[in-house]
């Protein structure tokens, strides 16, 4: 997986943004892969006092001590497959952190998203650095500065790369918009690291 240095627009320093990660071939596979091999799970969270499901499914990977608290969920890592080895150890040389923990959220359709967060759990502690692989259908990702509350628009598309890092999830949130005209699938795995 060469990862070029393409940076086509301007993001604030804490997220580097590389295109064509992976060959069409590769990611059209493993996109394959991943749809029918996950064990995909739609949990519900405590919204405004209400259990809604959230509107994507997910799929958590991870070592056996890589359990992760999100939303009031404890999520218990399923074992890595196979297919995912080798980007990981990518990722981990090219992020220089030792990723023990990967959520893969697959959007079915544009129906599907994710509101404005940040990655701020403390089991990912201080600073922590993620690397976002995107897979299939382009989709919009939002960049909000928490103070000045400027957005930018990032379409993430098959094969990109975005990672996130030093005080990314402290000064920013992200999200992932509906987006009514788009009708096919998109996956996008987060790696991590989980302190145990
Ligand atoms: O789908 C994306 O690009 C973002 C996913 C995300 O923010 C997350 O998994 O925390
Ligand atoms: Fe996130």
């Amino acid at each position: 997986m060469p990862l070029f240095n393409t940076k086509i627009k301007s993001l604030p320093n804490e997220f580097i943004y590389h295109q064509n990660t992976l060959s069409s071939q590769k990611s059209l596979a493993l996109y394959q892969h991943l749809i029918d091999h996950c064990r995909w799970q739609q949990p519900q969270i405590q919204m405004f006092g209400k259990q809604i499901s959230i509107p994507r499914l997910q799929c958590y990977f991870g070592d056996p001590q890589a359990s992760y608290q999100y939303s009031g969920l404890l999520m218990q890592p399923n074992p890595w497959p196979q297919a995912l080895l080798g980007i990981k150890a990518r990722l981990s040389l090219i992020c220089d952190t030792p990723f023990n923990a990967l959520l893969v959220n697959w959007y079915r359709t544009g129906q599907d998203s994710m509101g404005w967060h940040s990655d701020d759990e403390v089991e990912l502690g201080i600073n922590p650095t993620i690397a976002s692989l995107s897979l299939g259908e382009t989709r919009l990702f939002k960049i909000r500065n928490k103070k000045t509350k400027q957005v930018i628009d990032l379409p993430l598309s098959d094969g990109d790369c975005l990672i996130m890092q030093g005080s990314a999830q402290r000064d920013y949130q992200h999200s992932l918009p509906k987006q009514n005209k788009v009708l096919s699938g998109r996956l996008n795995l987060t790696f991590r690291y989980v302190m145990p």
